[in-house]
């Protein structure tokens, strides 16, 4: 399989993964620092992060990071028995989301954003593997900040991946990824500053 390398960075190598059931290409640097800082910034600043709370054998927890949910007006996505309604593209993010679509060329039309304060936020074990998503959804993940450990493992076989994800790097989770494999973003105690990260994605329209 072979995909064009980003345009935003033409430079950057792409480590390419090919996992049993899962394809996976890894852009260290597909923003440059000084873009991604500044991406940083305006959503830290710009975007209305809420604090979601879950369902869990019928309690209602607060996740332990604060997300938006934003992309065309019929992305409404089912997490965890909660229905969100997207919030209207921020104009950057517009852009970057068709960017991102024509550099992989595949379509990306939403964006979960996710904001961790410090280490001690993070997400467990799941696949993004939602009906609305389609049969092996490719998500593109663009992480900001704080670089954090990725965790990959695959749901039958003994096998794992560690990945460390860089600020402005973008990783792509291909093939059958979320049907054969679940991943998360660990605690890590030594993670002190704020992580954004955010994973396009595409829901057909009805
Ligand atoms: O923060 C990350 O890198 C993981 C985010 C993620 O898995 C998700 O939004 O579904
Ligand atoms: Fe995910």
């Amino acid at each position: 399989m072979t995909r064009a390398t980003p345009s935003d960075n033409r430079n950057q190598n792409c480590r390419h993964f090919s996992l049993p059931d899962a394809e996976l290409f890894y852009w260290p640097a597909y923003l440059t620092a000084p873009a991604a800082d500044l991406l940083q910034q305006q959503l830290s600043r710009e975007l209305h992060w809420q604090t979601a709370s879950i369902r869990i054998y019928g309690r209602e927890v607060a996740i332990p990071r604060r997300q938006v949910w934003m992309g065309e007006p019929h992305c409404r996505y089912r997490y965890s028995g909660t229905d969100f309604l997207p919030e209207p593209w921020h104009p950057r993010l517009r852009e970057l989301a068709s960017q991102i679509s024509q550099a992989l060329q595949h379509p990306f039309n939403c964006v979960l954003l996710n904001q961790y304060a410090d280490g001690q936020d993070h997400m467990g074990w799941h696949a993004d593997d939602e009906p609305e998503l389609g049969l092996a959804p490719q998500i593109a993940s663009l992480s900001l900040g704080q670089s954090r450990r990725f965790d990959l493992k695959h749901r039958q076989l003994e096998c794992q991946l560690q990945l460390l994800l860089q600020h402005g790097s973008l990783l792509l989770m291909a093939g059958t990824c979320q049907q054969y494999w679940q991943h998360r973003l660990p605690k890590q105690a030594q993670a002190k500053a704020e992580r954004i990260n955010l994973t396009f994605r595409y829901i057909a329209p009805k």
